[in-house]
């Protein structure tokens, strides 16, 4: 590996992606050095006739986090995801979750990682026509070696847990889009595996079918808190669901941060781009503008959860006042946040904190 691809994760990674590539083309390895030194994609498809799926990615994924990458069609998103359980093969680099090297498995491990480890959740959900709700969620229990009595037990509590209790013995053509999604997950539940690989698992949806999933998936997760790697294009699902979000452009990686960190702060003219039309006072959280002091805050207490729009209704008696911001259990101040602050966040043009912006101007 190179000092790049070497960086050890932190005991709390469960996915380490290190210096990940692939190349698409009559000689991929041959590529690589001309990829290391930055050629785009553009060139190396003008200039060699390869194409740049995906790298050198190098990325962690947090244990019990959810992680989005997201990024516009053709950027690597599913190139990505794919290494995670080796579907793809890469070019360079390597994938490690819990420290293990997937891209070294032997044919078996892999398999057995695929079926206890890493489960999928796929954007047409994919789900036996010929099973019922209930078999296709116990399916991967059979295929576990789990008997059938238990096996279906197992899946029953899963489907009652995606809120589909009395549908067990329907067929996935008699269910909604929606519905059979809900199958898809807790297929992939059921398993146990404490990974789940979602690519574009709700692009399928209507809009309001689809928030609703988001709001399914955020409940359970607050539960199980698996590791997730949700993978999308759209933005504004990717800053309801992210822990953390990478944004891919290219094959390569533009940025990676929190929703306030991607909205506050644009690594570039193509991020900005993306933000510049999302509801801020939506994503942003009071966490992301409060400070530390709590000493001349008066009035109830703002939760650090709170999103902007909601801080805003805690300001109509007294618009110049500061109020404290209180955590979880909501008794102890932990610091503070003002009208002047919560309206710059929501305002501020994305075009001014962009980096690559603020690097022209200095220039001029
Ligand atoms: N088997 C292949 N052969 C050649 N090029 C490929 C192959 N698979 C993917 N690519 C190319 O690699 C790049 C990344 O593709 P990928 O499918 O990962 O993008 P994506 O971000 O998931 O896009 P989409 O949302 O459209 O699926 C694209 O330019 C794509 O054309």
């Amino acid at each position: 590996m190179t000092n790049r691809e070497d960086q050890t994760a932190a005991p709390d990674v469960k996915i380490a992606v290190r210096g990940l590539t692939k190349v698409f083309g009559p000689d991929p390895a041959g590529m690589i050095p001309l990829v290391r030194e930055g050629m785009t994609k553009a060139d190396l498809m003008a200039r060699h006739g390869h194409v740049l799926g995906l790298g050198p990615v190098t990325m962690d994924v947090r244990a019990g986090h959810v992680h989005v990458v997201m990024g516009l069609s053709g950027c690597g998103k599913s190139t990505l995801i794919r290494h995670i359980n080796r579907l793809i093969e890469p070019t360079a680099g390597h994938v490690l979750v819990d420290g293990t090297d997937i891209t070294a498995l032997s044919a078996r491990d892999l398999r057995a990682f695929r079926r206890l480890r890493a489960s999928m959740v796929f954007q047409r959900f994919a789900l036996h026509p010929h099973r019922t709700v209930l078999g296709n969620v116990a399916y991967g229990l059979r295929v576990q070696g789990l008997p059938r009595a238990e096996a279906e037990a197992r899946a029953g509590a899963w489907v009652a847990r995606v809120g589909l209790a009395g549908f067990e013995s329907r067929f996935p053509a008699q269910l909604s889009g929606g519905m059979q999604q809900r199958v898809g997950l807790a297929r992939a539940l059921a398993t146990d595996a404490d990974i789940l690989l979602m690519d574009e698992a709700f692009s399928a949806l209507d809009p309001l079918i689809r928030t609703d999933m988001q709001d399914v998936l955020l409940r359970l997760q607050a539960d199980l808190k698996k590791t997730i790697l949700f993978i999308t294009h759209d933005l504004d699902e990717a800053l309801r669901l992210g822990d953390r979000i990478t944004i891919l452009r290219d094959g390569r990686m533009i940025q990676e941060g929190t929703t306030p960190e991607i909205v506050l702060t644009p690594a570039d003219r193509y991020v900005s781009d993306f933000v510049r039309d999302i509801n801020r006072a939506r994503v942003l959280r009071v966490k992301a503008v409060m400070d530390g002091v709590v000493n001349s805050a008066r009035g109830p207490g703002l939760p650090l959860s709170s999103t902007l729009e909601e801080a805003l209704t805690f300001f109509h008696d007294d618009p110049s006042g500061r109020r404290p911001v209180v955590n979880g259990d909501g008794r102890q101040p932990i610091g503070s946040v003002g009208l002047p602050e919560i309206l710059r966040a929501i305002e501020r043009p994305p075009m001014e904190r962009c980096t690559d912006e603020a690097a022209t101007t200095a220039q001029s």
